[in-house]
Parts: structure tokens; sequence; C-alpha cells
């Protein structure tokens, strides 16, 4: 498998009267289609550093090393680093996008959700008719699993569930490469959270995007990934394959935090 993403010596620190090394010197790779997760409890730096890849990183927050590089469809690497401005913000939605845990409610109140898609592609894909724009926002919707006539509807006349669902289809819409998804499900009720999280695996073999999945839910990304890496106290202390961090965890720290959810153990002792 070939690598869509490459962060090296990768390092964040908020800057205040106690500095705070959030990141340190984190190397990892994505590979093209890949669902990698990033486990470690909550104020690892989980994440600082996808926002730090993402350069969405405000002050106090300074990217003291490293860079992340992103290798095109066409054959280009693309140092996130070095882009400024409209090209950054063309790049995100773009190469890639990101899902975050309370991203339903950014959606706007006033304005229907048909709207809010149509803007990604009148913004991005300005060639595009008005009638293909129209045919892709159902599309897209439908993809997440909503009915296409919820596109007149304004958010509030949506539960949480489909307005997180509306914006997995806006961070889908102009198909990228890459998905950082930080806690994505976490506000939603069990059975939701699972239903989304079984539609994004499928669109991932569907479509073939990577997906960052950050959360602290190592169950979860068990079930999910393809491989987790483990993250403490802005350190990656492991990186490994779903099955293989389960099986024979190496880092002390990964057998803690597997031992620290009893489903995990449970299964274990029965197992
Ligand atoms: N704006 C900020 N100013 C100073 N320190 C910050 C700021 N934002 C985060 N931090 C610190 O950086 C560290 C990493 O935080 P971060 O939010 O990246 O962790 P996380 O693993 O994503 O946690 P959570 O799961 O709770 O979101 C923590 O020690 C946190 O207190």
């Amino acid at each position: 498998m070939s690598d869509v993403l490459t962060v090296t010596d990768f390092s964040v620190d908020y800057l205040g009267e106690q500095t705070v090394h959030a990141v340190r010197n984190v190397d990892l790779t994505l590979g093209r289609g890949e669902i990698l997760g990033l486990a470690g409890e909550s104020g690892c730096g989980k994440t600082t550093l996808a926002y730090g890849i993402n350069r969405l990183l405000k002050p106090p927050a300074v990217i003291t090393s490293g860079k992340a590089v992103l290798h095109s469809r066409e054959g280009t690497d693309i140092d996130l680093g070095s882009l400024t401005g409209e090209e950054l913000r063309a790049f995100r939605w773009d190469r890639v996008s990101m899902v975050f845990q309370g991203a339903m409610n950014s959606l706007n109140p006033v304005i229907s959700i048909r709207a809010q898609l149509e803007d990604i592609f009148s913004t991005h894909r300005p060639a595009m008719s008005k009638a293909d724009r129209r045919t892709r926002c159902g599309e897209l919707l439908e993809r997440v699993g909503v009915d296409r006539n919820r596109l007149k509807s304004y958010p509030h006349e949506l539960s949480g569930g489909m307005r997180q669902r509306v914006m997995i289809a806006m961070a889908m819409a102009l198909e990228p490469q890459i998905m950082i998804m930080d806690e994505p499900t976490t506000a939603l009720d069990v059975v939701v959270q699972r239903e989304i999280l079984l539609e994004i695996t499928r669109l991932r073999d569907e479509l073939g995007f990577a997906v960052l999945f950050i959360t602290h839910d190592l169950p979860l990304l068990l079930e999910i990934s393809d491989r987790i890496a483990v993250m403490r106290a802005g350190e990656l202390v492991e990186l490994a394959p779903a099955a293989q961090l389960y099986n024979s965890p190496q880092h002390a720290y990964t057998k803690l935090l597997l031992g620290s959810f009893p489903s995990l153990t449970g299964e274990r002792a029965a197992g």
C-alpha cells in the first residue's frame, strides 16, 4: 500500500508561562485508503496533532519541528507547511477534510441543508452546473444514509445523528484523499454511533479515502482500524496493526490502556 501522508518529527508547543509540549517528535504514515486509529487518554495531544497536520492551530500553539507531507493522487508531494491563505483553504476541503466532535453544531441554523451543501460546490467547483450541483447534493446525503428529502430541512429539524451525517457528507463532498475524524460520534448515543461508524468504513471501502480516526475509545478503534497509534503525553509510544496491538502490545502504556477497558479484558479472560 502506498502512503498518502507522511508526518515526520512533528512537535507542537503551547507557549505560555509554562510552555506545554503537547506533541513531541511524532513520526507516522497514513496509507492510501487506510483507517489509522489514534488512541490515548484525554489531554495526550491527539487533537493538537490533528489540527497541526491540517494547519488549523492558532496561537499560543506553535509548530516547533517537523512537517506533514501529502502525496497527491497525481504523484506530487505537497508540504502542508508551505501552503498559505487561499491555497490552504482550498486544500482543506479538497484534499484533507475534517469532522470533529461538535461539528454538527457548526451547521448554520438559518440556512437549509441544500444551500449549505451546494455552497461547497459553488465555492470549490465553480464550473459545475446548477443541475449537477443539485444532483450531487442529493447523492451525497443518501450516501451517508439521510433521505434526499431532507435537503430542504433546516438543521434544527434534524436529529443530532442526522446533523453529524450531514457534516460527514460535507467532508466527503469533494472526494478528499484524507478525512481526519476527531471523536466524530462521541456526542451521539451508542446505536447511532455504531451506524455512523459502519457507514464510514463502508464509504472508505467504496471511495478509497484514508481516515485518521481519533478517539479515547480503544475498543472502538480495535474494531474499525487497520492500524492503531497510541499516544501518551505528546509522544507516539506504539504503532501497530490493530490485531497485533491487541494480541501482543509492546509498550507498557499500551498494556495499561488495554487493561483499562473492562470489555476488552473480559473478552480476553473468556477467550
Ligand atoms: N489553547 C491551549 N493553550 C494551552 N494549552 C493547551 C491548549 N489546548 C490544549 N492544550 C494542552 O495541550 C495538551 C494536549 O491537548 P489536546 O487537546 O491536543 O489533547 P487530546 O488528547 O486531544 O485531549 P481530548 O481527548 O480531551 O481532546 C493538553 O495538555 C492541553 O492541556
